[in-house]
């Protein structure tokens, strides 16, 4: 996927200012940057939720406005309290993400259902998958929306902070299903606060400041290391992680 020159607007504000990022089959790339650099904004213009006021997307080597393709894509969302209240399973959930692949109209067959049991088993909910989400905690919570990106088995995987308020045990099995899926050949676009348990996998990392790319290279090597340009003096990780508070659901149109 690439993102050329993207700038972008919201309310009066300009988010993006020119960014460039490009990944190749089968990398990973954490984005990263402190609250309101523009991260967010990035990966969601990518989906074509934020439309861009210049510059331009391309998926798979086709231009967003053509690209149809969206099983090829799988994306979750920051953390969002779209699920609470939904009486809604595990596996309903986890099935919900395969039907960019499968179709709404047709029942699924052998193959979607294998996949969506395989997606749960991935994220280790074998036996929660009859149970509401809504009673899950937050970390659970978090596994079962990487499930339901996973059900549609992406070649390209965006997830948007998905370690954020997701305790120690949820983060390594997290990071365990990314290494399968990058074992596997899935490139995958993180963005995160700091790079933590899935330092490891990451091929490269990019940095934006106030919707500018400051960095595009390896990885800071340790939690904790300043922005690798010079240009930041602030440590990424010391600039008020927060776990995100009650947002509205995204409508992504990979999530439906
Ligand atoms: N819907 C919106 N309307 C107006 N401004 C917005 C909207 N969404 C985001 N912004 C602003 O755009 C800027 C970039 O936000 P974005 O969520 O992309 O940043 P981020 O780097 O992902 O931050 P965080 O780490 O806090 O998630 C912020 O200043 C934010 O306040």
């Amino acid at each position: 996927m690439s993102l050329r020159g993207a700038t972008a607007t919201l309310g009066s504000r300009p988010v993006l200012r020119g960014v460039d990022l490009t990944l190749r089959r089968g990398e990973v790339v954490a984005l990263l940057g402190a609250n309101g650099s523009g991260k967010s904004t990035a990966v969601r213009s990518v989906i074509g939720q934020v439309p861009l006021t210049g510059g331009e997307v391309t998926l798979f080597g086709t231009p967003l406005r053509r690209f149809r393709d969206w099983a090829r894509v799988g994306y979750v969302p920051q953390r969002t309290t779209a699920a609470s209240g939904v009486p809604a399973t595990v596996r309903e959930v986890v099935s919900s993400g395969r039907l960019s692949r499968s179709g709404l109209l047709r029942w699924p067959s052998k193959a979607d259902r294998a996949a969506v049991r395989r997606a749960i088993e991935l994220v280790g909910l074998t036996d929660r998958a009859k149970d509401a989400v809504d009673a899950l905690s937050g970390g659970q919570h978090q596994r079962v929306l990487i499930a339901r990106a996973l059900a549609a088995e992406p070649e390209l995987l965006i997830m948007d902070e998905p370690m954020a308020g997701v305790d120690l045990a949820s983060q390594q099995i997290l990071a365990a299903t990314l290494r399968d899926q990058v074992a596997a050949g899935t490139t995958v676009l993180l963005v995160l606060h700091e790079l933590g348990p899935l330092e490891p996998l990451i091929d490269r990392a990019v940095v934006l400041r106030d919707g500018a790319v400051t960095h595009d290279g390896p990885p800071p090597r340790a939690p904790g290391q300043h922005a690798p340009t010079g240009h930041d003096p602030k440590p990424l990780t010391n600039q008020g992680c927060h776990p995100h508070t009650a947002e509205e659901p995204l409508r992504t149109g990979l999530l439906t």
